[in-house]
């Protein structure tokens, strides 16, 4: 059984910031599941999930939240599984919040946080794409070509203006 990416997030508010994730797993023919789950609304079902998780055939959770998001954190703290958390850009605070909600975890409970925004749960699904690659050869060979793909087109206009 292929293993699956799980992206979860802390409200229906964050799946425009959290859905581009979605293109990319396409893109790469990555499976993946995508839930509403959330440290402080659901709290039990966070558990269930959290701890069910390795079961279910998890291999890497990505976790968005925004303003007090401790989703990503609370869920660290009750698997294994590798987690990485995207701060969704919050309308009080521009997402500032978000980030240091995220990226301040004490010692011993590691999420890796990524940049603020869409951005940031490209890079998300894009390191969950690597994660994978490292027991999936010909995965790896197509990240690899996207990379190179995308460094020939940012080299084609980068000049601006040449003597
Ligand atoms: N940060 C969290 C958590 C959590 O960390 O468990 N659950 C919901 N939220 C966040 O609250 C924000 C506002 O949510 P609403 O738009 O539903 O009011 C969202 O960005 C969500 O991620």
């Amino acid at each position: 059984m292929r293993k699956l990416v799980s992206v979860v997030m802390g409200s229906q508010s964050d799946l425009a910031t959290m859905e581009v994730v979605e293109a990319i797993f396409q893109e790469f023919a990555i499976e993946y599941e995508m839930k509403i789950v959330s440290a402080h609304r659901t709290p039990e079902y966070m558990i269930e999930y959290a701890k069910t998780a390795k079961n279910n055939n998890i291999a890497v959770i990505i976790a968005g939240a925004g303003g007090a998001a401790h989703l990503p954190g609370m869920i660290a703290s009750m698997t294994t599984i590798p987690v990485i958390g995207v701060p969704v850009q919050s309308r009080a605070l521009n997402g500032l919040d978000s980030l240091l909600s995220i990226v301040q975890m004490p010692a011993g409970v590691p999420v890796a946080t990524m940049a603020i925004g869409q951005a940031g749960a490209k890079n998300a699904a894009l390191l969950a794409a690597r994660i994978l690659a490292l027991e999936d050869e010909e995965l790896n060979r197509r990240l690899s070509a996207k990379a190179d793909a995308t460094a020939r087109d940012v080299l084609e206009d980068s000049v601006i203006k040449s003597v």
